[in-house]
């Protein structure tokens, strides 16, 4: 199976992740989005989406870290432990309400502050944009703790699940830009340790590594040019 990834990106850090954790066998195929590596030919024969995370296994090719992250837990029942896609009905059920949900919302505000905090050196964002982006990721972090959170260990209940994994590594991209989240969350900071210790903190930070120095990522997107190419793209962000 090859994984086609940039460990910038959330969704790849989440495939990539159960993948070391319970030791799916896979190949690293490195597509750097900085220097715009999705629109190339090679990946073009992957993936018509051009997005990141894609997977090939053989012949068959996904999209979709979601479908990625079910595939794999499905065709590896034998190294996936099952706490994480639960068979029982309303558990699982708990983990696909979460993953429907989360694109449009814990996704969608947390990458939104990312790109505004760190990725347009260049750019100047407007105030009242900034702030809106704010609040609207804060809100989505209420609601993520008192809808889907309550006062269980993970969002599930009390084992971990692709949830909480899929809901992680979305965390982590606006802290990447120094947005600390977490302070004077305790229980989201509870919730993201006990997380951290199921991945494994060492396996953990090494994905995490390059999205904790994510200055040095927007510089490389300068340099390649890429601000330029997204100009478009980010000009709709502000209207
Ligand atoms: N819904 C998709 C999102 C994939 C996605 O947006 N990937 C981004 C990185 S986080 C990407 O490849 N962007 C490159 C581009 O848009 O040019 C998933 O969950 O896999």
């Amino acid at each position: 199976m090859e994984l086609y990834l940039d460990l910038h990106s959330q969704p790849c850090r989440s495939v990539y992740l159960l993948a070391k954790r319970t030791g799916i066998p896979f190949t690293f195929k490195s597509v750097d989005l900085s220097a715009g590596q999705q629109f190339g030919e090679d990946f073009g024969k992957v993936s018509v989406v051009r997005k990141v995370p894609a997977m090939k296994d053989g012949d068959f090719i996904l999209t979709e870290s979601v479908a990625i992250l079910q595939y794999m837990v499905e065709k590896f029942p034998q190294l996936v432990p099952g706490h994480w896609y639960p068979s029982d009905l309303q558990r699982r059920a708990l983990v696909n309400e979460f993953l429907s949900w989360q694109h449009t919302a814990l996704r969608a505000h947390g990458s939104k502050v990312f790109w505004f905090r760190r990725m347009f050196p260049s750019v100047a964002v407007p105030k009242e944009k900034m702030d809106s982006a704010l609040e609207d990721l804060k809100q989505t972090m209420d609601l993520f703790q008192s809808k889907f959170l309550k006062d269980s260990s993970f969002i599930a209940g009390e084992e971990v699940s692709l949830a909480d994994l899929v809901a992680i590594v979305e965390i982590m991209q606006p802290v990447g830009t120094g947005l600390d989240v977490f302070e004077g969350q305790p229980a989201l900071s509870a919730w993201r340790e006990r997380v951290k210790k199921v991945i494994g903190e060492e396996l953990f930070d090494e994905a995490h590594q390059s999205i904790m120095n994510v200055d040095c990522l927007a510089k490389t997107f300068q340099d390649n040019g890429m601000l330029e190419f997204l100009k478009p793209r980010i000009n709709k962000m502000f209207t």
